[in-house]
Parts: structure tokens; C-alpha cells; sequence
């Protein structure tokens, strides 16, 4: 089976709130809300990769960057890894750059359901960290 390695930014504004880009009708995991990134290249590490598909899916340059978790799920089809980044610094507003609707959630109110299955646990760990603040 396929195995991608992801990469994946949380980006998180100075209200506590995160940018959510909504995946393309035509694709994997269809109109599911999702962090923006993608596919980690041979050529790349993790944190390059987010740099660069910040940059093509939402305009951003990213200044300010740290490993946040890593996910593995089983998809029926395909494997993945997501290495999750938090992003606190950039230069720019991020926008859907490919023309994909965007919206800024709170960070206590994101909703797992309305992710791919394999963010299920990272988006339940953000909404309990923002509860305990
Ligand atoms: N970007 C992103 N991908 C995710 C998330 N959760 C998740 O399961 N994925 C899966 O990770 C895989 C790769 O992500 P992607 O489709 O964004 O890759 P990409 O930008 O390189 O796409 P491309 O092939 O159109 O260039 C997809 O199968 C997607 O369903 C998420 O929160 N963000
Ligand atoms: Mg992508």
C-alpha cells in the first residue's frame, strides 16, 4: 500500500485562532476541513516541506515553526504519516491560495468530525489544551 509522509500546519493567529482550508471536491478525503500542507518530496525534511506548501496553498512565508505531534493512520487505500507543526510567525495572510474556501476557528471550538479521520486525535488534543489555558 502507499505510505506519504505529510506534512501539516496548525497555524494559529495571536486570538487563538487556526486556519482551516477546505480539501477540494475531487480529492482525497473530499471537502473535509483540513491543516494546510502536503506531500513531504525525497528531497526534503519535514520542515522544509511545510515551508513550501504553506507557501503554494496559502501565500504564507513561514518565519516560525515547531514539531507539534505525529499521526499514522490506515486509510482503506493509502497510508499516511502526518508530521504536525505548530505555526506561530509568518510573513503575509494566509488565503486559499488554490481557491479552497478558508475560515479561522477558534481554537476550543475546532470540531473533529469535520477532519479526516487521522487528525481526529491531534484536533481533540488541541481543543483540550485550549480548554486548560
Ligand atoms: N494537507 C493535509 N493533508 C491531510 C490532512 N489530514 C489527512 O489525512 N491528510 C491526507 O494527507 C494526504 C496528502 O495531503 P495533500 O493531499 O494535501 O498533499 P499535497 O498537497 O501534496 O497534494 P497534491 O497531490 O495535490 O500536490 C492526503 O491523502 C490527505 O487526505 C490534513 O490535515 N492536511
Ligand atoms: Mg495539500
Amino acid at each position: 500500500m502507499k505510505h506519504l509522509q505529510v506534512a501539516v500546519g496548525i497555524i494559529r493567529n495571536d486570538r487563538g485562532e487556526i486556519f482551516l482550508a477546505q480539501r477540494p471536491s475531487t480529492s482525497h478525503m473530499a471537502n473535509m476541513w483540513e491543516f494546510p500542507g502536503g506531500k513531504i518530496e525525497a528531497n526534503e525534511t519535514a520542515q522544509q516541506a511545510l515551508v513550501r506548501e504553506l507557501q503554494e496553498e496559502t501565500g504564507i512565508e513561514v518565519t516560525d515553526a515547531r514539531p507539534y505531534d505525529l499521526a499514522d493512520h490506515h486509510y482503506p487505500d493509502l497510508r499516511v504519516t502526518l508530521h504536525f507543526f505548530i505555526v506561530e510567525g509568518w510573513q503575509g495572510e494566509p488565503y486559499g491560495r488554490e481557491g479552497q474556501p478558508q475560515r479561522w476557528v477558534e481554537q476550543k471550538a475546532l470540531v473533529a468530525d469535520e477532519f479526516p479521520p487521522a487528525n481526529h486525535d491531534i484536533v481533540a488534543r488541541l481543543v483540550a489544551e485550549a480548554a486548560a489555558v
